[in-house]
């Protein structure tokens, strides 16, 4: 279990991490999400005591950091996988880890195996792409076999088969009672992966929630209408005293009725419709619009997908850019 108290970090007047509390337990995938520059990487750095705190503690199962007898045994982090000596083979980098932790030597091949890097153990690491690069660092998380696991923005850079093999890999830590923390900026990745949520913007905590939690508060449904008379159809949805808001390309978007009244309203005033369709935000969505007002990096409006009604965090740096106040 980890917990956090009021933890704080100020860089001269920037508050990276502002006033965290919140615990992560264990048996679960507990994801830490927020948009770049939120503070997650500085928060994971002083749970690890590789920062100090302006103010507040962290709690490793009850203790701080410096007061565990063998830390790698305790837990295990991939924070930054390019962090390694490139003249060493991937064996020398774990057996070094190994040796100056108290760690058997015979736990490197496991871990080695654990990853799928068996094969690659005697070369040297600076020729290791990104992907071998992490399962490396992910080796040497588990090396000590910890009870809990932390993994900053595991997937970076990753190809489709290694983000499926690194989400299994988490969720077989958590099913035997680990304690698994994972941070991210993609929600859909979360989504996939996660059970519990803790989402911070600007050093803040914005949600502490379970997955199921955050999905059914979230999933926002609606319907989206189009009309070649598009102002006649605002008209009508007006005079029915239906709320709508602008989506993508003119159409409009109405919460809280559905498609069947829509049609027949339309129908009543005569009014042709070339599109009326049932659908439901998706967790990105719901992901941006609790950071609107916390984001670092603003993309430029002008830079934005003219279809790009509901951005994807793939898009890059448009968090809360695309979501629109009701009737607005
Ligand atoms: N060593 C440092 N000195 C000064 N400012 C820092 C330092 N490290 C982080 N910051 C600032 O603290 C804030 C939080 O940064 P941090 O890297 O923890 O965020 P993050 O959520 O991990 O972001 P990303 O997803 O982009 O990695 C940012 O405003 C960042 O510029």
């Amino acid at each position: 279990m980890i917990e956090l108290e009021g933890l704080t970090k100020h860089y001269g007047d920037v508050r990276a991490v502002d006033h965290l509390t919140f615990t992560v337990r264990p048996g679960v995938i507990t994801g830490f999400l927020g948009p770049n520059g939120a503070g997650k990487s500085t928060t994971m750095r002083m749970m690890l005591d590789l920062d100090r705190p302006t103010s507040g503690t962290v709690r490793i199962d009850g203790r701080h950091y410096r007061e565990l007898h063998d830390p790698l045994k305790t837990v295990g982090a991939l924070l930054d996988a390019k962090a390694m000596h490139g003249g060493r083979s991937a064996y020398h980098h774990l057996l070094c880890l190994a040796q100056s932790n108290g760690i058997p030597a015979g736990r490197v091949r496991e871990a080695l195996d654990t990853v799928g890097l068996t094969s690659v153990a005697r070369k040297r690491t600076k020729g290791f792409s990104l992907g071998m690069g992490q399962r490396l660092g992910i080796a040497g998380a588990l090396l000590g076999d910890p009870r809990i696991l932390m993994f900053d923005e595991p997937v970076n850079g990753l190809d489709p088969e290694g983000i499926h093999w690194i989400r299994n890999l988490m969720k077989g830590l958590a099913a035997q009672g680990r304690t698994v923390f994972v941070s991210s900026h993609l929600m859909s990745e979360m989504a996939l992966t996660a059970d519990h949520l803790v989402v911070i913007g600007q050093g803040k905590l914005l949600a502490d929630t379970s997955m199921a939690d955050f999905i059914a508060e979230n999933s926002r449904a609606f319907v989206t209408m189009r009309s070649p008379d598009q102002e006649r159809l605002r008209e009508v949805l007006r005079g029915a005293g239906i709320d709508f808001v602008p989506g993508a390309e003119g159409a409009l978007e109405v919460e809280g009725e559905d498609a069947a009244h829509l049609g027949e309203l339309a129908a009543r005033h005569q009014l042709v419709l070339h599109e009326l369709s049932p659908r439901s935000a998706s967790l990105e969505e719901a992901f941006m619009r609790l950071t609107a007002g916390s984001v670092e990096y603003h993309a430029h409006e002008n830079h934005r997908p003219a279809a790009a009604a509901a951005p994807t965090a793939e898009a890059g740096g448009q968090w809360g850019a695309g979501w629109r106040k009701k009737g607005s």
